[in-house]
């Protein structure tokens, strides 16, 4: 059996005669947290909602387990689970009756999934409790557990962690990563919170312009970061001509920030580099170095210093 949960084929969309979609082609799996990241206005949640069936699509298709959501709307769409817009629940109502009221309009939801997924996003305490004293994280995990009575395949979120704080956003996440891997439900986040999809996410597409740039996998951006480049801040002078030697005897292109010097380097060249500075009478009066974040990579895709 095939692994792909969902699979976009040169999805497009127009609006008016603008493009905003640009044919989108790439897969989903079955257990994997898909991070779908981009700057504002990228087509995320255009993007999504084509996924969800709430927007037509101008070009190409989405299959969902195989199914075509043109041809088999039917079929792919009771695969999916989704928040896309804030859920609406009642805060005049428990958590319990808020999630029978949607079991009801479900045929064939019974009372023991009900209890099942209330236990999956950790809302056993409080589910007798009026949802108008919960947190916003306890609602978020309350829409989660609505979007999932009917046992879909794939799970879609669009900025599940918006105007949560750090506990919020910690639990969130637990309760995605256990979905994905006791319930091999296939998770899609969109975000613009890099920092949030590093630690929740097993992969990330990122989209700008309505074109996806890259995908990879963040164990892969963490390993490469190890082995590989750090940023380096040195603190030299004159700055002139240490950024001269960089160039000049190790073939490497340098920033200066007032006082500082930026480049990228690996690890191992760092003491060759300060010994050259030595030679050349250039004094160091500190050296920092960082490992560029997925952030940083993200900021290098755009091509951009700012997400907003
Ligand atoms: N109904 C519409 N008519 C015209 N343009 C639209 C319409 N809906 C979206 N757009 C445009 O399409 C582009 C993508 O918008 P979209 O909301 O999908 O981006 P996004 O990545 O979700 O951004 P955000 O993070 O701000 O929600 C934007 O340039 C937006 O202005």
């Amino acid at each position: 059996m095939s692994n792909v949960a969902m699979e976009l084929q040169d999805v497009r969309k127009s609006i008016g005669k603008k493009e905003i979609i640009k044919g989108l082609t790439f897969s989903i799996y079955k257990g994997e947290v898909f991070g779908f990241i981009g700057p504002n206005g990228a087509g995320k949640t255009t993007t999504i909602r084509m996924m969800v069936g709430l927007m037509e699509l101008s070009h190409g298709d989405v299959l969902i387990l195989g199914n075509s959501i043109k041809h088999d709307f039917k079929n792919a769409i009771r695969e999916v689970g989704a928040i896309v817009e804030n859920p609406e629940m009642y805060p005049f109502m428990t958590g319990w009756q808020n999630l029978m009221h949607y079991a009801r309009m479900i045929p064939g939801i019974s009372k023991e999934r009900v209890q099942e997924v209330i236990k999956l996003v950790g809302l056993e305490k409080p589910i007798k409790e009026k949802v108008g004293k919960y947190s916003l994280g306890m609602r978020q995990r309350l829409g989660i557990a609505q979007a999932l009575l009917h046992s879909p395949s794939i799970l879609i979120l669009d900025e599940p962690t918006n105007g949560l704080d750090p506990a919020g956003i910690r639990e969130i996440r637990q309760y995605i990563r256990r979905l994905a891997a006791e319930e091999n439900v296939a998770v899609i986040i969109s975000s613009h919170l890099l920092s949030e999809i590093e630690l929740m996410c097993d992969r990330i597409g990122i989209i700008k312009n309505g074109e996806l740039i890259a995908t990879q996998t963040v164990q892969d951006t963490n390993t490469a970061e190890t082995q590989d480049i750090i940023q380096v801040q040195m603190q030299v002078s004159p700055m002139k001509q240490a950024v001269d030697v960089l160039k000049t005897d190790h073939a490497l292109e340098a920033k200066s920030e007032g006082e500082t010097l930026l480049f990228q380097t690996e690890k191992e060249k760092i003491p060759e580099i300060v010994r050259s500075f030595v030679q050349h009478e250039i004094a160091v009066y500190q050296v920092n170095s960082s490992k560029s974040s997925l952030e940083d990579k993200f900021f290098d895709l755009i091509g951009e210093n700012t997400i907003e």
